[in-house]
């Protein structure tokens, strides 16, 4: 690794500012510790990108590749309508990354995490001989009988997503084959949904409030996120094509933009289910924040799947998504 030396590393990436009142102890000593909020649940997740299987080096920048790894992880508290708190990070360095490379990685994590108001409490730095692995771990909390579960969906539910799906895949797609990249409005913005997810923390806590929800964020794309709901729930999801939002910029891009959006993944918005009642007052909720949220199917009863309507016509969604195992 070309860090000269580990401890002046440490204490160059120790955070200036801490966010969090109830951190007793952060970086420093052989562990954090910190002081759980009354009445409150903990919650906690760990997502790892590796150079060549979540970025290429010479794609994104160390900037984006530390945003990127801090924002994944608070997609995952977002979808249990959490409240991101601490972070830990570990990293395994080849010499092939320089001092100011790291430097970078950090300077995107601090970003996002001063956003959030989240602190870096520890981690760990290991020299490796191949490629860059960087794991996170968030720690959060979230409101005790308030889980947004998989298993929650009900027949009768809305199914409802965030945002706009599918620019993400547009946004790698254009990384991996197009010669000029970014020359156009459109392809930056596909790029920087690429590159800088926007976790919906502040559209998890809205859905926590809510009596009862099933949420999952979507890393390995639409389709695959709602057989997760449907095979816990044990319910039948029925969405129309239609109604997936779909971005101008990705119209533009591809002329059947639906590809993306159902497998794609990366999108780090979330998609659920809840009540007719609910998704009234929610959809209410989100518009007085100006958050995009849209409904684009239904839970009914019946075994695990997931049907799709398209142009009249329904059929048995294709389980498909990422998968780290099946090329
Ligand atoms: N190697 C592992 N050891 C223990 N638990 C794991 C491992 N990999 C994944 N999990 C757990 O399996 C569940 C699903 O993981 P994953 O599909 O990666 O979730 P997500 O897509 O939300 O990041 C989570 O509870 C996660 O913590
Ligand atoms: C160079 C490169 N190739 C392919 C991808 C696409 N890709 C990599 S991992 C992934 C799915 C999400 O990652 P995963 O580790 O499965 O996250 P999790 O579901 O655990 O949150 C996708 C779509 C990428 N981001 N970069
Ligand atoms: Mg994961
Ligand atoms: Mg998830
Ligand atoms: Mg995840």
């Amino acid at each position: 690794m070309t860090v000269k030396d580990e401890f002046e590393f440490i204490s160059k990436i120790k955070p200036k500012e801490i966010f969090q009142d109830n951190l007793l102890v952060g970086i420093g000593d052989d562990a954090a510790i910190y002081r759980p909020a009354e009445r409150m649940e903990q919650v906690a997740c760990l997502d790892t990108m590796v150079e060549g299987i979540h970025f290429l080096k010479g794609l994104s920048s160390p900037y984006e590749i530390g945003y990127k790894a801090l924002a994944i992880n608070i997609s995952d508290i977002a979808a249990m309508g959490g409240i991101p708190k601490y972070y830990l990070i570990s990293i395994a360095i080849p010499n092939s990354w320089s001092e100011a490379d790291l430097y970078g990685i950090y300077d995107g994590l601090n970003d996002i995490a001063a956003h959030f108001r989240i602190d870096l409490i520890g981690g760990d730095t290991v020299g490796t001989e191949d490629k860059l692995v960087i794991s996170v771990t968030v720690l959060g909390e979230v409101e005790q009988s308030k889980l947004n579960l998989r298993s929650n969906a009900e027949p009768g539910d809305v199914v409802f997503t965030t945002g706009f799906l599918g620019d993400s895949a547009a946004g790698l797609s254009i990384l991996l084959n197009e010669n000029d990249k970014g020359n156009t409005e459109d392809e930056t913005y596909l790029i920087n949904r690429h590159k800088l997810p926007s976790p919906q923390v502040m559209t998890g806590r809205l859905i926590t409030k809510l009596d009862r929800a099933s949420l999952n964020d979507i890393s390995d794309g639409l389709a695959s996120e709602l057989y997760e709901i449907a095979e816990a729930s044990n319910v039948s999801i029925k969405i129309d094509e239609s109604r997936i939002p779909i971005s101008s910029a990705l119209l533009n891009f591809k002329e059947s933009p639906y590809e993306y959006a159902l497998y794609g993944g990366e999108d780090f918005e979330l998609v659920g289910t809840t009540s007719r009642d609910s998704w009234n007052i929610l959809k209410r909720e989100c518009e007085k924040c100006s958050i995009q949220i849209t409904q684009i199917g239904e839970v009914v009863s019946g075994e695990a799947k997931v049907l799709l309507t398209r142009e009249n016509e329904t059929v048995l969604l294709e389980k498909s998504g990422y998968n780290h195992f099946k090329k």
